[in-house]
């Protein structure tokens, strides 16, 4: 029987245990999780999906075929020591931002293969995108394998692991930008009047609206935009607003930065993970 174990029982962790089995890649009892402490929270995730827990991560590198990294990126050392020499044909798939594979290879001292993939926090909800890049010796099975992985949770693109950092900028942090633009939705709504609770509703619905005529109609969003936008009308004196403050190229800033983040993260992670340097 094919095995995934978790190294790691946050919640990225559930949102993919979530969603594997909801999707039926794995069954419950395909799937185990370890963490560095919690018990409780092991009992809390064997409770709710009927996996199997366990504190003995060299137990479930022996079980498991498939190795999710899903603990913070300052942590994949401590959490890979003393399970090294158990690595060999395991598929390795991190999680983990600005960990890049040649770091978690030379983690590991050998060539494993191993898929780098950056999911967002509408994991939970089965609504991630997600992208990944495999290291050279990942068969075309076992990138399939991710694929349906990743689609248990969502979309999942292939790109090459140089794209990855753009991703984490783009649809990595992506839901974050979207939050805050809700959150001054909701500012402005309560200025020009409005009850919060009537205002959070119907910018949830908008929001909800607008995302699937993007998904579903064949229009570009520039287009579905001028749609919006009558003549002298409300749209446009509001729009003339965001052209004015230049709300555009904030968003493209805000993307370049996150992307470039990454970057530097990957760097100084690999720096720190790799030559010991804290
Ligand atoms: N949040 C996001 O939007 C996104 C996050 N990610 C990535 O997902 C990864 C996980 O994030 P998240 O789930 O939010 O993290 P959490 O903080 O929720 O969970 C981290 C988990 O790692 C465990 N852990 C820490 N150290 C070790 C160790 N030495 N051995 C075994 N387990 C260990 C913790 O165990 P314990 O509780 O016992 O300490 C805990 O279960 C991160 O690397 C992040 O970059 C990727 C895309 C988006
Ligand atoms: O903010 C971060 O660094 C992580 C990576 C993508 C989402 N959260």
């Amino acid at each position: 029987m094919e095995r995934i174990g978790f190294i790691g029982a946050g919640s990225m962790a559930e949102a993919m245990v979530a969603g594997l089995i909801k999707g039926n890649v794995f069954q419950a009892e395909q799937i185990i999780v370890s963490n560095r402490s919690n018990s409780d929270r092991l009992d809390e995730l064997a409770a709710k999906y009927g996996i199997k827990t366990t504190h003995d991560k060299e137990q479930l590198v022996k079980d498991a075929s498939i190795i999710v990294l899903a603990m913070k990126p300052k942590d994949v050392k401590a959490a890979l020591d003393g399970v090294q020499t158990l690595i060999k044909d395991h598929l390795i798939v991190s999680v983990l931002a600005g960990i890049s594979i040649q770091t978690i290879m030379a983690i590991l001292g050998k060539k494993v293969s191993i898929v780098r993939a950056m999911p967002n926090t509408s994991a939970a909800i089965r609504k991630s995108a997600t992208a990944i890049a495999g290291s050279d010796s990942v068969t075309m099975k076992q990138m399939k394998k991710c694929v349906s992985l990743f689609e248990a949770i969502g979309i999942c693109k292939i790109v090459e692991e140089n794209q990855l950092d753009a991703v984490t900028g783009l649809s990595g942090s992506g839901p974050a930008y979207i939050y805050y633009l809700v959150e001054s939705m909701e500012k402005a709504a309560v200025e020009v009047g409005l009850d919060p609770f009537v205002a959070r509703d119907l910018i949830v619905q908008t929001l909800l609206g607008a995302s699937e005529m993007i998904a579903v109609s064949e229009k570009h969003p520039s287009q579905l935009r001028k749609e919006v936008t009558s003549p002298n009308g409300t749209t446009e004196a509001g729009i003339s607003i965001l052209k004015e403050k230049q709300v555009q190229e904030a968003i493209i800033s805000c993307i370049r930065r996150a992307t470039e983040r990454s970057e530097e993260l990957k760097a100084m992670f690999s720096e720190e993970l790799v030559t010991n340097k804290k």
